[in-house]
């Protein structure tokens, strides 16, 4: 099929050079200065949508947010009935399910794609899980039997529900991490002196906590055997806050992916008001001694 690939960073690169491979004709765009013998690269979107046969199939890769509002708000104005749009990336759901409102009123199919397993996924083999119109799923889905793993694709139904799917997927992975993270952290503390790329690799042999994750770990511990490289400052992109406000509005208990988010938030201060209000109390009414500036 020929594909429009709006956004060739980290992700979008790899995706293209994975459709090239499967046979695809990958018609990409970045605003960056970016080159490939693989596929056509042209200078915009509006080349992009020139280049490609009708109806067109245009995949938009690019951060999460404002770039991808605007990406897909000059899609809209340029699109035909008929085409098709895929956001592919990790774009908040309630988002998808109005743009795909939007996109409907000029009979243009938008489809959302939790994308999932990193640029690796992206390059060898991806997991992804597409919402939208299901009329319009089949035209689309040989180029996610193509992309993803085997079985590593799914059409989740309507518009929403790929990204939503992709977000409690990065919940989950929130509190997965976290917890390997606190394990670690307590044989850091621990009179022993643990190899932890060896702690890994046995872990990554046989044990129920082996993973992806886990192995992910064993390189880390690999190249930086105590991570002093490195400092504990932990970002986010939205998906672990918006997990959170979704279980919030379910009444839906998520203790753990909760409170792995707001270790994200903790890890983002050297030092804390919250942390100086309780040393403060505990002068006030114990008399405890305080850690002066
Ligand atoms: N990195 C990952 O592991 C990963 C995995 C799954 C999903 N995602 C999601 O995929 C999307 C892309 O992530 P990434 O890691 O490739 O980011 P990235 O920053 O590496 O790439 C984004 C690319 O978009 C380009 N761009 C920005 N504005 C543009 C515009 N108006 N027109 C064309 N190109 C434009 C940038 O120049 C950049 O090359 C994000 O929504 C992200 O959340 C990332
Ligand atoms: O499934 C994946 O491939 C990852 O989850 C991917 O989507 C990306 O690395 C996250 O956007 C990181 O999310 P945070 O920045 O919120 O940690």
């Amino acid at each position: 099929m020929e594909i429009g690939l709006i956004g060739l960073g980290k992700m979008g690169y790899n995706l293209a050079l994975n459709l090239s491979d499967h046979g695809h004709t990958v018609v990409g765009t970045d605003v960056g200065d970016v080159t490939s013998d693989a596929f056509t690269i042209v200078p915009t979107l509006e080349d992009v949508v020139n280049k490609l046969s009708t109806p067109r199939v245009i995949w938009a890769m690019v951060p999460a947010g404002d770039v991808t509002e605007e990406v897909l708000a000059e899609l809209y104005e340029r699109l035909e009935p008929g085409d098709i749009v895929i956001d592919g990336g990790n774009s908040n759901y309630k988002l998808s399910v109005a743009r795909a409102e939007q996109f409907a009123e000029k009979d243009i199919k938008f489809f959302d794609c939790g994308t999932s397993g990193g640029t690796d996924g992206a390059r060898n083999g991806a997991c992804t899980m597409v919402g939208g119109d299901a009329d319009a799923w089949p035209t689309i889905e040989p180029i996610f039997k193509d992309l993803s793993v085997e079985n590593g694709y799914l059409y989740t139904g309507p518009a929403g529900s790929g990204h939503f799917l992709k977000m409690i997927h990065n919940g989950i992975e929130y509190g997965m991490m976290q917890a390997i993270a606190e394990g670690f952290d307590i044989l850091e503390k621990s009179p022993f002196d643990y190899d932890y790329e060896q702690v890994a690799r046995v872990w990554n042999h046989g044990s129920v906590v082996r993973s992806w994750l886990m192995e992910l770990t064993e390189n880390a511990f690999k190249k930086d055997a105590k991570l002093d490289e490195i400092r504990g400052v932990m970002h986010s992109s939205g998906e672990g806050k918006w997990t959170i406000e979704t279980a919030l509005d379910l009444q839906a208990a998520a203790p753990v992916i909760a409170l792995s988010l707001m270790m994200r938030y903790r890890s983002l201060e050297d030092d804390t008001f919250s942390g100086k209000v309780v040393a403060a109390l505990r002068n006030e009414f114990g008399g405890h001694a305080v850690v002066k500036k």
